[in-house]
């Protein structure tokens, strides 16, 4: 007997044929990503494929020339301000440069969003903040630091303590190993796979990085930059699993994969 099928899941956030264009320039180009609820999804291209641009579009910090983005599977477009700020709420951004802000304590720039949207006090908040910070493996004795007196590696903790303080249903993470050591990374790496598995949340990884992309990731989306391509081609090369993209025959896909440069020095110095 064969089992009725399940309705279609709507996806917790998608981009359907989503174009970005700035002045001249194309960006994306009938670009469709989804992310089911629970899913981890990485998108991995080159440097200035689109990737953070994608990020940003998918909570409205980009608005695309063409296209629809939908949260929940409600387009977001026509979401008044209130509506729009009340869904970003539901969110948490990890910044690539963990985006703290320099003149605060830790204490308070993991505060901030409890302070700001939810109008807690500081005592209320402080005590969500050394769980926050237990969470992403920092001692409560880094509180009254300021950003400058810690680690790179660490900074991108408190950027995740922070992402998380809201208790998001939605994780955005902008190359969230970059600059990092390997086993920093991997501790961010587990760190991503830790939230997904305790909170359940949805989580989009925006990274360059392959090891991380396959350890962290359900399911693999690559971006190839739009002047690379040609008019008819899409501009998503890959989208599949960690092990599927190990398999794949696409030279450019297999090329990114393994970090050949190929022809990029010779094609660089002729032009
Ligand atoms: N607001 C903007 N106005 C004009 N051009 C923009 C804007 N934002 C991004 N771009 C352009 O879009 C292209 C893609 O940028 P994006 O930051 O998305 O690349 P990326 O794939 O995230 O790269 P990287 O891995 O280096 O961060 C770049 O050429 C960039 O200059």
């Amino acid at each position: 007997m064969v089992a009725p099928a399940g309705p279609e899941q709507v996806p917790k956030i998608a981009a359907t044929d989503v174009t970005v264009t700035f002045g001249h320039q194309t960006v994306l180009r009938h670009v469709t990503v989804a992310a089911a609820p629970g899913e981890t999804l990485a998108v991995i291209g080159e440097s200035g494929c689109g990737k953070t641009v994608l990020l940003k579009t998918l909570i409205r910090l980009v608005n695309p020339t063409d296209g629809v983005v939908t949260f929940e599977g409600e387009p977001i477009a026509k979401l008044g301000e209130r509506k729009i700020t009340h869904l970003r709420r539901r969110l948490g951004f990890v910044f690539q440069n963990a985006a703290l802000f320099d003149s605060m304590s830790i204490a308070d720039n993991v505060a901030f969003p409890l302070r700001d949207q939810h109008r807690m006090d500081r005592e209320e908040a402080y005590e969500l903040v050394a769980e926050r910070l237990a969470e992403v493996g920092l001692p409560a004795s880094v509180m009254l630091k300021k950003p400058a007196e810690l680690s790179g590696g660490m900074r991108k903790r408190v950027g995740l303590a922070r992402a998380l303080a809201n208790s998001p249903e939605v994780l955005l993470y902008d190359e969230p190993t970059t600059g990092l050591d390997p086993i920093m990374s991997d501790v961010i790496n587990e760190l991503i796979l830790r939230t997904k598995h305790r909170r359940h949340v949805t989580s989009i990884v925006v990274t360059h990085d392959m090891h991380s992309a396959r350890k962290v990731a359900d399911r693999i989306v690559m971006l190839y930059p739009v002047a690379r391509l040609e008019d008819d081609e899409p501009q998503i090369l890959f989208d599949g699993t960690p092990d599927e993209i190990m398999e794949c025959q696409d030279k450019r896909v297999a090329q990114f994969v393994r970090g050949e440069a190929g022809e990029r020095l010779e094609e660089m110095q002729r032009n």
